[in-house]
């Protein structure tokens, strides 16, 4: 991971951007992670293919009003077929990777995230963005944890030293399963716990960013960290910006 010397802009970017398109964050039961048998509620269309789902969610994202339930139910809805998202998957040897599918008239971003056997992302916020996660193949272990400035901020606390971050709760996640996080449920870290199997996920994040925070589990440090793709629209990008590192621990 390389960390970037510089202010963390992350929160007030993503602010920026939600008061303009007035999405709703952590309302109703995008309060809780959502597994997608939990749905009661159909698309208007079947979602067949990946092209469908895309469709469907930009008329999900046409109004300024999103309501993040139905674009769960979207995700959910789309069977993982490898025909349809192959093009985006391109893996790297050492680390995840993260390759835009589609940028969603700036209001999301839809990424192929490609995982090694035993890649794992750093423990990462959301950037203030909803984020809804569906594994296409393989298995993910997600961990979650709890934001390490409760204790600093806690007025019996005056040392406001760093505190080490607990885990919430760990759940393994499926074919087509998802799972959904943002900011106000903590932090997480996502891992490919197999040691045979790589893993590929599709990943929803409105507003789209382009910077998070990883954290260190021992002190709670934040560090602000630039996401990048690896891919874009099934091209790859210049070694330049291939570089630099996404948010990953191993
Ligand atoms: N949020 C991470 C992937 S994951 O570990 O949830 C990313 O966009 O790179
Ligand atoms: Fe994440």
């Amino acid at each position: 991971m390389q960390a970037v010397q510089e202010p963390l802009r992350i929160g007030v970017a993503a602010v920026e951007i939600n008061n303009n398109q007035q999405l709703q964050i952590a309302k109703g039961r995008a309060n809780q992670e959502s597994h997608f048998p939990m749905f009661t509620k159909s698309p208007k269309h079947q979602v067949l293919t990946l092209q469908d789902l895309i469709g469907e969610l930009h008329q999900a994202f046409a109004t300024d009003l999103v309501d993040i339930d139905h674009v769960q139910e979207l995700m959910a809805s789309y069977k993982s077929n490898p025909a349809d998202w192959r093009r985006y998957a391109k893996f790297d040897r050492h680390r995840y990777t993260r390759n835009l599918v589609d940028a969603g008239n700036g209001k999301f971003n839809l990424i192929v995230l490609c995982w090694g056997e035993g890649h794992g992302s750093a423990i990462h916020d959301h950037a203030n963005a909803h984020c809804v996660m569906k594994v296409l193949q393989g298995e993910l272990a997600e961990v979650r944890y709890a934001w390490p400035h409760e204790k600093q901020l806690d007025a019996n606390n005056p040392t406001k030293e760093p505190s080490a971050i607990y885990e919430i709760e760990r759940n393994t996640f499926g074919q087509n399963s998802i799972c959904y996080i943002n900011d106000s449920l903590g932090l997480h870290r996502v891992e490919n716990p197999s040691t045979v199997n790589p893993a590929v996920s599709l990943h929803l994040y409105s507003p789209p960013f382009t910077t998070c925070s990883v954290f260190n589990k021992q002190t709670g440090q934040r560090t602000a960290c630039k996401v990048t793709f690896w891919s874009k629209f099934g091209e790859r990008r210049n070694r330049v910006i291939q570089e630099e590192r996404d948010p990953e621990d191993n």
